[in-house]
């Protein structure tokens, strides 16, 4: 099936030759094809065969996301559609999957009937503040890092058809099953804890997680979901089957669903996006969310998602009055819903916040930040009107956001080595010079849908809350899959948010390996919540992310020629795990990879993962802050702080912040919120003696 010729080779004439009519009948087809696709949608809407969800979702499963604008939508029926006239295309002048992804691009678009697909040029004004978008940060390329565009590849997609179909074997054939691949190699955790880091390292990576990347799911125009299977758990046939859904098909042999009657766990497709250059194309996943590090999950990452997200006054942001107690704003609608049963509808930034109730916990502290900052900001500057306000609270809560995710996150999941190997340990006086034009801030691809994903392994599935007096309050800890999108603790319980800062600040999190909490992989009590490791697996192959064989050689290791040559990464019961489901080395999944890879030989500098996804993360973490004109500490620019400034942004600590903004019952912390200890040992200290800003270096004289 492969072209016999070599790809770099690809004679230029047979691009040159391809008939201008062929470009036009392939986009031609491509429209079509999602025309259909439309018509289709609008009978499964008909016959409700969507999956369920309204306004105020009822109580979600874990593999609940929501998608939040119709803006992506149009992109991605846009990219659809040339995604479909590249297949077309293929096949009409002939191309093998290799030739395509060398090919198409050299095609454009243009006197096409897709050329309106084409994005539009920014016009970018300067700004002493960031844009809400992440339009126009990096001023010869003002699309880089702008929400709902394109991840990056750190290496080529590995597409079975050259241009969206899920990576095949490398025998040409199918890859097992990503629910069987969970199903062989992944366990439920005994003891199996990380005690130098806290449970904090966990949900406050989660929580930039969701700043830095969303992929959403595929929907509908009217935001409704295709079902991907019945409601009984079966597969539709496939004249009800939506293109956009790759549903996994459980074998006979499953333990927990098949037993169960469940033949088929959904899963939609992402959204895909177009790239900059019109043309013809292979299928690239949009990112919904800002690239950058840009606090886009508490503000919004679009203008129109913020305004409404703001008060209007004082600089302050909107939230809601709960007995006394400040918590985010409920959506419109949704005000006599807040209840267990049916959910709150907290609003913030991005859609996942109340993902789950410690990682909305972390999300409040933030977002009260920002207004206690904004109303100590007018005690200085009565002159200053609510943009001035809260542009400059944004500035700061940001600029906190990234000092901690540098200072504190980053060394507590990638360990000092790493940390100076890959420059990200930031300068503690002075400016720093990382800004670097020429970098490319986009997530990667590889980063986002596989590899740092397995700091999904280090979730704890039953949460532990302490009460006032620092005590295991076992009453009141629960089990993370009661509250998948679900913080009503928060409004129902007044002490959740102390007793769950205290809590995640002294349980450790789980290791990060094959153990899982069977809280995401069967969704514990709730029966059939789906399974985050074989939602992950079928991820990375939807959005053609190649095997983490190739990886190795990318992060500087040896390609292995046979699964014993993994010996220098692996234990040998791990490697005879991979053995047990994949049938060559070039197969394995880049997030099976990352997961099993042995990190006891990078442990000593406090690293809690293997080599490939530490070089990966490491690689995303570098241009994130190489990448971002407005990082925090750059100087010399109309945007920069003062030094004086600067150096009480670094004062700023995860600590602080919660001292800062919680119930009023959490005077004690340790100063690193992040790093533990056994768990009895960990030394709170007084607040008062935690560092904090002092906001008159922002006094206008
Ligand atoms: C209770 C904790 C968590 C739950 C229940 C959870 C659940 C999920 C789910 C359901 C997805 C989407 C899966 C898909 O459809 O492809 C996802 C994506 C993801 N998760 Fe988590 N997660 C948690 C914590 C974390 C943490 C701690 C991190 C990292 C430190 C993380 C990193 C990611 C990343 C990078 C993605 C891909 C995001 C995207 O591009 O859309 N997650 N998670
Ligand atoms: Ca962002």
């Amino acid at each position: 099936e492969e072209s016999v010729l070599d790809e770099n080779s690809f004679p230029d004439t047979k691009v040159n030759d391809v008939a201008i009519s062929e470009l036009q009948s392939a986009a031609q087809q491509g429209l079509q094809e999602v025309q259909d696709m439309i018509e289709l949608e609008k009978r499964l809407f008909s016959e409700g065969l969507i999956s369920n969800k309204n306004k105020c979702p009822g109580r979600r499963n874990v593999l609940q996301k929501k998608s939040s604008s119709n803006q992506s939508r149009q992109k991605t029926v846009g990219a659809l559609s040339i995604v479909e006239a590249s297949k077309k295309l293929q096949k009409r002048i002939n191309l093998s999957g290799k030739e395509a992804s060398k090919v198409l691009p050299k095609l454009s678009l243009r006197n096409t009937v897709l050329e309106n697909t084409c994005p539009e040029s920014i016009n970018c004004a300067m700004s002493k503040y960031r844009s809400f978008d992440g339009s126009c940060n990096n001023l010869a390329n003002p699309s880089w890092g702008q929400h709902n565009t394109i991840f990056q590849r750190l290496l080529p997609a590995h597409y079975a058809n050259g241009i969206d179909s899920p990576r095949p074997a490398s025998d040409g054939g199918e890859l097992l099953n990503a629910r069987e691949i969970s199903n062989g190699i992944i366990r439920i955790y005994g003891l199996d804890e990380t005690t130098n880091v806290t449970l904090a390292v966990m949900s406050f990576g989660q929580f930039i997680t969701h700043d830095i990347t969303l992929s959403e799911d595929f929907t509908f125009e009217n935001g409704s979901s295709p079902a991907c299977c019945d409601s009984q758990g079966q597969l539709l046939p496939s004249i009800d089957l939506h293109p956009q859904c790759l549903p996994i098909e459980i074998s006979k042999n499953d333990q927990l669903y098949h037993f169960n009657g469940i033949n088929c766990m959904s899963f939609t497709r992402s959204k895909v996006g177009v790239d900059l250059s019109c043309t013809f194309g292979i299928a690239e996943q949009l990112n919904s969310n800002t690239h950058y590090l840009d606090g886009s999950q508490i503000y919004g990452s679009d203008v129109t998602i913020s305004n409404n997200l703001r008060s209007g006054v004082g600089g302050l942001m909107k939230t809601s009055n709960i007995d006394g107690r400040e918590l985010f704003p409920i959506a419109p609608g949704c005000e006599n819903q807040i209840n267990h049963e049916l959910a709150v509808c907290f609003q913030a930034g991005d859609v996942r916040v109340e993902e789950n109730p410690q990682l909305a916990a972390i999300q409040l502290i933030f977002l009260r930040e920002h207004n206690r900052l904004a109303k100590e900001l007018q005690g200085l500057n009565p002159q200053w009107d609510d943009e001035t306000l809260f542009q400059e609270a944004r500035r700061i809560v940001i600029a906190q956001l990234q000092h901690i995710t540098y200072n504190e996150y980053l060394p507590s999941i990638l360990g000092s080595q790493v940390m100076t190997d890959s420059g990200l340990t930031l300068p503690s006086s002075g400016y720093g010079n990382g800004y670097d034009e020429t970098i490319d801030p986009s997530i990667s691809n590889d980063f986002a849908a596989a590899a740092f994903r397995v700091t999904h392994s280090s979730i704890q599935g039953f949460l532990n809350l302490y009460d006032a007096a620092d005590q295991e309050d076992t009453q009141r800890s629960f089990s993370l899959s009661q509250y998948f999108f679900d913080a009503s603790r928060l409004v129902d319980d007044p002490e959740f948010l102390d007793s769950a800062l205290r809590g995640l600040t002294k349980q450790p999190p789980q290791a990060i390996d094959e153990l899982y909490s069977s809280e995401v992989t069967s969704s514990g009590d709730k029966a059939f919540g789906g399974d985050l490791v074989a939602i992950t697996i079928q991820r990375g192959r939807e959005h053609g992310i190649p095997g983490y064989n190739q990886f190795r050689e990318f992060c500087g290791m040896q390609k292995a020629n046979s699964f014993d040559e993994l010996i220098g990464e692996f234990f040998p019961e791990n490697i005879n795990l991979l053995k047990s489901v994949y049938k060559s080395v070039d197969d394995i999944d880049l997030y099976i990879g990352c997961l099993l890879e042995n990190h006891i030989t990078v442990f000593k500098s406090g690293a809690l993962m293997g080599p490939t996804a530490l070089c990966i993360a490491a690689n995303q973490f570098q241009r994130t802050k190489n990448g971002d004109r407005f990082f925090y500490d750059i100087g010399g620019q109309p945007h920069s702080f003062t030094l004086d400034q600067l150096n009480q942004i670094r004062q700023s600590s995860l600590a602080r912040i919660i001292c800062d903004n919680n119930d009023g019952s959490v005077n004690k912390i340790q100063p690193l919120a992040m790093t533990g200890e056994p768990y009895s040992t960990i030394q709170r200290v007084p607040c008062d003696s935690i560092p904090s800003i002092d906001l008159n270096y922002w006094k206008e004289i």
